[in-house]
């Protein structure tokens, strides 16, 4: 490893050793495959990549995934993530391993690769590239909120160590103590890039790709493609050139062997103009070809009203005393007035994709009838402004923080009886369970994961059209049912109910990456469409 990485992280809390054992070696055969705990059988090595994980740093929902999915699937695969070793990642009190280094590509520096074992049996695998990850600022965003300027390098670079780590080339391929991805799981436009590095060099290990936004597409000018050591031949509209501009988000979707996304709405939907961002045609195709597939995400069993640490009360269903005790709680964190009437919350990174809009232009008539609303997240300034304005305009009934905290998110879920989720688009949405999980009914567009997991009338509230006329007309019902003790908490207790367990999606994700890892020479890369 170069000095100036153990130089530069030295100063941080974690402690980074070094191995002696190479990151490249000589192929090893499958027998040599790590095993999971537990089990008796070598256990399929997969490449989980990824840009946020909530161990360390998470920006929205893809964080919580990330920690979550993996965790569920190390019964049945050898399962590792990798990301990059962003400042939290040095900082946080797990010890780094270095364990080698991996060249650099164009404009992508090179850098050293280190291992983190985390609780559960978790290995995680972090690119210590100081000069590109360490800094103040979240993954994306400088601490102004402005895009990092070297965002394509950044992450063509967790791109190009993916697939540096599964392909072969000259009789050398990646191997930690004889483990070697066999399928890389890549997440969103960060990590497209990977499956075409991948195909660049005929190399033809099987890649999943799991859209968990597609309104962000990670595009760059025609100049990256030198940047970052894409063919020319790669730059056409049947490769990923999007108008003119490179695309990350298209090369994942052209390159993998599969496409997901995080529910079955969403997938429908991505194939239509309105949902589908430009690239609604190349979905269409892939759905035609059986490559489009939807798996719901879940969420995990820290989510129990009755275990949860961070509460102010721990309760279960039919224990509206304890759940009361929370709602308390959060008027008091925000500063509200004491009061019978309904606490509506919104958990949410304040972006357009969020409705924002519509609630702020609600929020009037909420509390005209009698009901309060608490806001925490952090995003757009105009949307951050205009919360703040709220939340002066209605002292004691608006209150608003922005930022984030999971304690104060999970207290919200806990002492709020609903949560507002007017989403323009949602492709699954993890705020709307966690809040059925505690009590807390969303009232939500009928749109993505939304309208998977939300019953109307049953487990939450939906309207139709993305109009303030329907959003109102489903608040209007809200303050109904919570007039209706009876209703109110048989709704509560049908939600409460549900519980969108992890293991739910892990059968699905089991049957995409066994159809996709079939022994080499039994299919062609191009033959490998599966249905889930
Ligand atoms: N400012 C903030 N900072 C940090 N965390 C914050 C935050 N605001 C909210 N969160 C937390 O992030 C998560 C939000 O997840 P969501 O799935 O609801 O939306 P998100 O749009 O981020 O995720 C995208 O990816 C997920 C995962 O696939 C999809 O469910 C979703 O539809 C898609 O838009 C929750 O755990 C919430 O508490």
């Amino acid at each position: 490893m170069s000095h100036s990485a153990v130089d530069a992280t030295q100063a941080h809390a974690t402690q980074i050793t070094t191995t002696t054992a190479p990151a490249t070696s000589a192929p090893a055969s499958l027998a040599q495959h790590s095993v999971s705990a537990g089990q008796s059988e070598p256990a399929d090595p997969v490449l989980f990549v990824t840009s946020e994980l909530a161990d360390f740093v998470k920006v929205g929902g893809l964080g919580d995934v990330s920690a979550a999915l993996p965790r569920a699937l190390l019964n049945h695969y050898d399962m590792r993530v990798l990301m990059p070793a962003y400042r939290e990642v040095l900082e946080s009190i797990w010890p780094v391993h270095v364990i080698g280094h991996l060249p650099g590509l164009a404009d992508i520096p090179a850098c050293d690769l280190g291992r983190i074992e985390l609780p559960e049996g978790l290995t995680v695998y972090v690119l210590l590239c100081p000069e590109l990850y360490e800094r103040p600022g979240s993954p994306y965003l400088d601490e102004q909120g402005r895009e990092w300027e070297d965002n394509a390098i950044r992450f063509g670079r967790l791109s190009l160590a993916a697939a540096q780590m599964a392909m072969e080339s000259s009789g050398e391929r990646f191997e930690d103590q004889g483990w070697h991805p066999d399928l890389l799981h890549l997440h969103d436009w960060q990590t497209g890039l990977a499956a075409g590095y991948l195909r660049w060099n005929n190399d033809d290990t099987p890649c999943v790709y799991t859209i968990h936004n597609l309104a962000y597409q990670g595009l760059y000018g025609p100049e990256y493609l030198s940047r970052l050591g894409v063919p020319e031949s790669a730059f056409t509209p049947e490769g990923l050139e999007f108008y003119d501009r490179l695309s990350f988000m298209k090369a994942g979707i052209i390159y993998s062997d599969h496409i997901t996304t995080v529910s079955e709405t969403y997938a429908r939907e991505i194939t239509t103009p309105a949902f589908g961002c430009g690239l609604e045609g190349l979905l269409s195709d892939c759905a035609g070809q059986k490559r489009l597939s939807g798996i719901a995400n879940g969420i995990d069993d820290s989510w129990d009203p009755q275990t949860d640490a961070y509460l102010a009360c721990a309760f279960a269903t039919n224990d509206w005393a304890g759940k009361r005790a929370n709602t308390d709680h959060v008027r008091r964190m925000f500063r509200l007035a004491v009061s019978h009437g309904p606490l509506f919350a919104v958990v949410s990174r304040l972006v357009h994709q969020k409705g924002l809009d519509l609630t702020i232009a609600a929020a009037e008539s909420i509390v005209r009838a009698g009901g309060q609303l608490v806001v925490i997240g952090c995003g757009e300034p105009a949307i951050e402004n205009a919360l703040r304005n709220l939340e002066a305009r209605f002292p004691g009934a608006i209150g608003v923080h922005i930022g984030f905290s999971e304690r104060e998110a999970r207290c919200i879920f806990a002492g709020s009886d609903f949560l507002l989720m007017p989403s323009r688009f949602e492709p699954c949405g993890l705020s709307q369970m966690y809040a059925q999980r505690f009590g807390s009914l969303p009232i939500a567009h009928r749109t993505g994961g939304l309208a998977d997991t939300i019953e109307d009338g049953v487990t939450g509230f939906l309207f139709d059209e993305l109009s303030q006329q329907d959003f109102q007309k489903a608040i209007d019902r809200a303050f109904r049912i919570f007039g209706c003790t009876e209703l109110f908490y048989a709704m509560r207790r049908a939600a409460m109910a549900i519980h969108y367990q992890w293991r739910l999606s892990v059968t699905p994700y089991r049957r995409l990456y066994h159809q996709l890892m079939v022994p080499a020479g039994a299919a062609t890369h191009s033959l490998r469409h599966v249905s889930v």
